[in-house]
């Protein structure tokens, strides 16, 4: 455990932009990648073990394939990639200015879609969106995004969490999991930004109780919500930038964490000099298992 904080450092990884933590049930690994510094990782906790496969571009995201392998979502678009990390085909290409604009946070829904965002790296008026992506192929659900972020199911799939992450706001929105649609957005958590406290929802995940994980990017912590949007808990991170957590490990009671180190300030670096790791804290209440990616059949 790290001073002041439930976490441990489980992969001292200093990643430039860790993201999209994804736990495997068949394998007890967990899988995560460094968008910036181009890997998709495999992290095997009972071995301390992490294998980094590069990959061709930034990859912001991924999720598990039915029958192996991963659906990726890079700048220029979103791949299949196998379990050695080899690309293998284009399942659709990214619709804005690949230049300012790569795939960012994606999960898939319970019943096998894929939905993912977009980041505006400009931050230049809200030009990202919120898709999904099955049979129909990839379509815009949500427009006026700075950085589409925070994907989560409530545990009955009647609810679609998604957040803006420069915004500082967690949005909620019915969702029909018969359809993959879902009802017009309502704001759900809306965060005070403070001159010292920049802390903003990044990636998150969902309890068995309902209850919403978020990590606070530049904000040093997880923040824990119920599901009527009251804030039960904090959980201080050794990073000032974690990016998105995942429940992991057999009893799906290990909060993973991933973080940044890109960018910040050698001071910080000095003061948390793990950033860029992943870090572990056990809790009370278990997560789900990640939904595996049903290819469409065409
Ligand atoms: O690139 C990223 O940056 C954002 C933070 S922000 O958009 O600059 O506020 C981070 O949340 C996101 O997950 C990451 O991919």
């Amino acid at each position: 455990m790290s001073e002041g904080s439930p976490f441990s450092c489980v992969l001292d990884a200093r990643a430039r932009l860790g993201e999209s933590p994804v736990w495997s049930v068949a394998e007890q690994v967990l899988y995560w990648v460094d968008i910036k510094g181009r890997t998709l990782n495999r992290f095997d906790p009972a071995t301390g073990a992490n294998k980094a496969m590069a990959m061709p571009e930034d990859i912001g995201s991924v999720a598990l394939v039915e029958g192996g392998g991963f659906i990726a979502a890079m700048r220029s678009g979103l791949f299949l990639v196998d379990t050695d990390g080899r690309v293998r085909e284009r399942l659709a290409a990214n619709p804005e200015d690949p230049a300012v604009s790569r795939f960012n946070d994606g999960r898939t829904d319970p019943a096998g879609r894929f939905l993912v965002g977009t980041i505006d790296e400009p931050k230049a008026g809200g030009q990202a969106h919120l898709y999904r992506f099955d049979e129909r192929g990839l379509v815009p659900l949500v427009g006026g995004l700075l950085t589409s972020n925070g994907l989560a199911f409530s545990p009955d799939s009647t609810w679609l969490y998604h957040s803006d992450t420069p915004a500082f706001t967690i949005y909620r929105q019915r969702y029909d999991i018969e359809t993959g649609t879902f009802s017009d957005r309502e704001e759900w958590v809306r965060l005070t930004p403070t001159e010292d406290d920049r802390g903003r929802p990044d990636g998150a995940a969902v309890d068995i109780e309902g209850c919403y994980w978020t990590a606070l990017y530049e904000g040093g912590r997880i923040q824990r919500y119920s599901p009527q949007g009251e804030l039960l808990a904090e959980f201080p991170v050794p990073a000032r930038c974690p990016t998105m957590v995942a429940f992991g490990g057999a009893d799906l009671k290990t909060l993973f964490v991933t973080s940044a180190r890109d960018g910040r300030p050698d001071d910080e670096l000095a003061h948390l000099p793990q950033s860029g790791g992943i870090f572990a804290m056990r809790v009370s209440v278990p997560g789900l298992p990640e939904p595996l990616f049903r290819r469409p059949v065409p």
